[in-house]
């Protein structure tokens, strides 16, 4: 797969000053990141510190007060509704803590779905998610995706992300739902992605076990990222 239509010299994520305030709360205060094709971020921090929220600002859903996200090269914040709706589309893969597949659907039918909407012909998007499951090792036809164990929907849902071969694959809390041996083969997986398609991983996660597989572990306390260290919140790398 491509680098998901990246611009040279420019990483696939980078955030600049990004501020955030909402009831009187300060939740982003002037918050930096980049993230390289083929490396991956992990954020942790204590609940309600707003991790959700930077999930919802890189994705184009919250709209900061300040700053600049920059994915795959184009700043996402002075975008129109529409033109962030395709660059959301060609350029971002998302997976949820649920899985967030249609259950009805069989595997292969959730994942070329991504593709349909993004425009690609139906052939394609079939032959398309065909080869992701079969490349992460989960059946595609004769299933129910709701018949799935809860491993196989998440290997379902990263194939999805997939699809469009974006630059950069956001992924919150997707190993909560699951039991640990489950969890560490997910997180493999996941954590393989930016190495097998070229692309940035950033994972939420409230799971320490899950967070140090990163390239890099950030932690969002005090309103800012800071380099996360087992046991010392706000520590040094
Ligand atoms: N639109 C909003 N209106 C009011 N408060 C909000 C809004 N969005 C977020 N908050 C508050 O901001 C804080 C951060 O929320 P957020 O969901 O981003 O935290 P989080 O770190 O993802 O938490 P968790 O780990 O529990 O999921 C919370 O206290 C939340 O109630």
């Amino acid at each position: 797969m491509g680098q998901g239509g990246g611009v040279p010299n420019e990483p696939a994520l980078r955030v600049e000053g990004l501020c955030y305030e909402v009831g009187g709360r300060v939740l982003l205060d002037h918050v930096g990141l980049r993230v390289s094709a083929g490396e991956s971020v992990a954020v942790v921090g204590p609940s309600g510190s707003g991790k959700s929220t930077l999930l919802g600002c890189l994705l184009g859903l919250v709209r900061p007060g300040e700053g600049v996200i920059s994915v795959a090269g184009r700043d996402i914040v002075r975008m129109r509704r529409r033109e962030l709706e395709r660059h959301r589309s060609r350029h971002m893969g998302v997976v949820f803590q649920f899985g967030e597949l249609l259950p009805e659907l069989t595997p292969v039918e959730n994942v070329a779905l991504a593709a349909l909407l993004g425009g690609v012909k139906a052939q394609l998007a079939y032959r398309r998610a065909e080869s992701l499951l079969k490349e992460l090792e989960v059946r595609a036809h004769g299933i129910s995706t709701g018949h799935l164990s809860g491993g196989e929907r998440q290997r379902v849902a990263v194939a999805r992300a997939l699809i469009n071969e974006p630059a950069i694959l956001l992924a919150d809390e997707p190993t909560g739902a699951l039991d640990s041996a489950t969890r560490d083969s997910v997180a493999h997986l996941l954590f393989d992605v930016p190495r097998r398609w070229s692309c940035a991983l950033i994972v939420v996660t409230h799971d320490k076990t899950v967070a140090q597989r990163a390239d890099h572990c950030l932690e969002l306390t005090g309103a800012s990222l800071v380099p996360y260290v087992a046991g010392i919140p706000g520590g040094r790398q």
